[in-house]
């Protein structure tokens, strides 16, 4: 008799993170996990840890406490994993004013293990789904907002992460650009892509997450699939956990 296959770990398990900022606790006792093909919002007003998850999450910053599992592996015992799984879009895209778009996808890709066809392959694809071909040779140090946020975009993808984190990647977007991410993450899930997404657009939650997750002072105060009544009711319970506590002006 055939034993039964373990189940394949989730992408992305955090397993009690906790982490300081400045001598503040600025995310406590965080459990999250995402499979393979979902799409999760994280939501929370200013200052809540939502960059700061993120950041753990991507390695970034490492925690005080508690562990991140990537495909069940402790990223920190295996940083090669984390390059090959991983693809990271901070809030502000780095980018190195004297490169060509084209040459920071390069420097993406060998950071990354890619090399000779593979590298030029995963390039001309990025560029072609993003349609980036006509900005492929100019500096980033002279792209607008958005085309630098498009490149940010192009270098998390380059790989083909099974993990996608994304700090608010629709900032500087145009409204076409803003539609153009939404169908690539859809996309992108439907090929097994977990995605995890910050955001203070509860539109866009709504357009593109299955699953959405709320920050509050630094611990996770929400953590369900979308309502089927959408927009209504994430505001409602946004708000119901922003204003907690808050006392009204008189
Ligand atoms: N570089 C830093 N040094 C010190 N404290 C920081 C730093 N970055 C963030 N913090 C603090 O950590 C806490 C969480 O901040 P974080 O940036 O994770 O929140 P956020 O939810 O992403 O906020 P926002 O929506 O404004 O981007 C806040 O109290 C913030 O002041």
């Amino acid at each position: 008799m055939n034993a039964p296959k373990p189940a394949s770990p989730p992408v992305l398990k955090l397993e009690d993170v906790s982490r300081h900022r400045a001598g503040r606790p600025a995310v406590s006792h965080l459990n999250l996990s995402l499979e393979a093909g979902q799409v999760l919002g994280l939501l929370g007003i200013n200052g809540a840890g939502k960059s700061t998850t993120l950041a753990m999450i991507a390695g970034a910053l490492v925690p005080d406490s508690g562990a991140v599992r990537l495909q069940g592996k402790d990223f920190l015992e295996y940083p090669e994993l984390a390059r090959q799984a991983l693809g990271w879009l901070p809030e502000s895209a780095p980018t190195w004013p004297e490169l060509t778009l084209r040459e920071h996808l390069e420097a993406h890709g060998r950071l990354r293990g890619l090399k000779g066809d593979n590298l030029k392959q995963a390039r001309d694809a990025v560029v072609a789904r993003l349609e980036l071909k006509e900005l492929e040779r100019r500096l980033a140090g002279v792209l607008s907002q958005g085309q630098r946020q498009r490149l940010g975009l192009a270098c998390a993808l380059l790989h083909r992460p099974a993990l996608l984190v994304l700090d608010e990647p629709a900032n500087a977007l145009d409204p076409v650009q803003v539609v153009a991410l939404r169908n690539l993450l859809r996309e992108l899930a439907a090929g097994g892509t977990a995605v995890i997404l910050s955001t203070h657009q509860l539109g866009e939650v709504t357009a593109v997450c299955d699953r959405v997750a709320i920050l509050h002072e630094g611990t996770l105060r929400y953590d369900a699939p979308l309502h089927a009544d959408g927009h209504a009711a994430l505001e409602k319970t946004f708000f119901d956990i922003a204003m907690a506590g808050r006392t009204q002006a008189a």
